[in-house]
């Protein structure tokens, strides 16, 4: 039985980083996948380890189950249908596992990507032999959530496999979950994200897996329901960062300014508030949207200042807002920031001034060396199919 899963990235609108420390954040998915293909062995094709292709990374990895059973010390113990957490000593075992793979300087940030895979193929299947195929449409590490895309495809793939999971086989092209299905691979997909992120959120995760547009605070989802259109242009500063650093940086900076953090964070969520109250009133005529789309660009730029208040804006972000802002238009950082993806409000009521504006905004943000790319905003969550493997 093959079995492909999907799932989505996303753009923070507002509230990242303030969210880990317990402020409302408000997220949407976009229609750019990471795909994951799980296919176990037959009898003969005598095969007896684990494989894993990272297509965009060009590499490929195998453990012997034997290697597997050698060293993973909770094999077989875990249940699929109960997420649990990384213990310490599996953690080092499987950090020894990656740590021969001996990746190159380059490639060092993948191993987070590599342990989170490891612990959710081992966690659901436990030592059987398989291969796993991963490739992404999301630019890595770049803000727009790749790391939590390839926790929830993973989990969805794995699971829709497994015994926790009674799925119609038969069904042709992208099926869904019901809800408790996307719960629990929700909650495995958070697990993997643990093992990169340090300290998520769990709004990446959850976002990817239920789609649409949500508002997200201490762990609670809100589905939010707009009719407002909305347009976004996303900017890929380039500049490669680590989630995990930028998150860990906000907690040092938390912890030596109590006081003043927390009165940054209490503002983020005012802000996160008013993002779903405007987003969420409905829209009566043209003049109501532009007056909403002026509202959204002035909370994103307040937003803007309390990020880099934090310490995760960077020269590019900051050359970009430059750029956006000779044209009148707001720019925030989107997703962990310190370079990766800019986002920018694009206004809607007048397509021909807007169609003008924005080919010139993205000549003049390409001309700098950053990479443009509009993306749909709000789509779907995680699916996966039963027809069609890639190897
Ligand atoms: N398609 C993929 N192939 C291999 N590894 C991946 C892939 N997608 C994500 N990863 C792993 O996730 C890491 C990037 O995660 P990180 O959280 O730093 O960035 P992000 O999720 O893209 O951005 P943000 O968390 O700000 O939204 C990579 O270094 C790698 O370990
Ligand atoms: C920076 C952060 O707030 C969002 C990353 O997309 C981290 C998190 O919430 O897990
Ligand atoms: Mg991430």
């Amino acid at each position: 039985m093959e079995v492909r899963a999907r799932a989505p990235g996303k753009i923070i609108l507002a509230g990242e980083h303030a969210v880990v420390h317990g402020s409302t954040a408000v997220s949407a998915a976009i229609d750019l996948y990471t795909y994951v293909s799980l296919r176990f062995p037959t009898p003969h094709d005598n095969d007896d380890a684990l494989k894993l292709q990272l297509k965009d990374v060009d590499l490929e990895f195998s453990w012997p189950v034997g290697k597997l059973k050698e060293v993973l010390p909770e094999l077989g113990i875990k249940s699929a249908s109960s997420p649990s957490s990384c213990s310490l000593e599996t953690t080092k075992a499987i950090a020894s596992l990656v740590e021969e793979l001996n990746l190159v300087d380059a490639k060092l940030g993948l191993a987070s990507g590599i342990s989170a895979f490891l612990w959710l193929y081992t966690s659901i299947h436990g030592e059987k032999p398989a291969k796993v195929v991963v490739t992404s449409e999301l630019p890595l590490g770049s803000g727009l959530g790749s790391s939590a895309a390839l926790c929830v495809a993973l989990s969805a793939a794995l699971l829709s496999l497994s015994d926790s999971l009674k799925l119609d086989f038969g069904h042709q092209g992208w099926q869904t979950f019901g809800d408790s299905e996307l719960d629990l691979v929700n909650k495995w997909a958070f697990e993997g994200e643990k093992m990169i992120h340090g300290r998520p959120s769990g709004i990446d995760n959850t976002v990817s897996t239920f789609g649409n547009m949500i508002k997200f605070r201490s762990g609670e989802l809100t589905h939010i329901k707009t009719n407002m259109p909305l347009k976004m242009l996303v900017t890929n500063t380039k500049v490669g960062r680590n989630t995990s650093a930028l998150v860990a940086g906000v907690s040092e900076r938390a912890a030596r300014h109590g006081s003043a953090m927390a009165s940054v964070f209490k503002a983020v969520d005012s802000i996160s508030n008013e993002v779903v109250a405007i987003i969420q009133s409905p829209v009566s005529d043209d003049l109501a949207i532009t007056e909403k789309e002026e509202k959204l660009g002035e909370l994103m730029e307040m937003n803007q200042g309390l990020l880099q208040c934090m310490g995760v804006s960077h020269g590019t972000i900051e050359a970009v807002i430059k750029t956006t802002l000779k044209y009148k238009l707001a720019t925030k950082l989107t997703g962990a920031g310190g370079g990766g993806c800019v986002l920018t409000l694009l206004p809607t009521h007048d397509l021909v001034l807007a169609g003008t504006v924005v080919d010139k905004v993205i000549r003049e943000l390409e001309e700098c060396g950053f990479k443009c790319l509009t993306a749909g905003i709000g789509g779907r969550g995680m699916e996966i199919s039963f027809s069609g493997f890639s190897s």
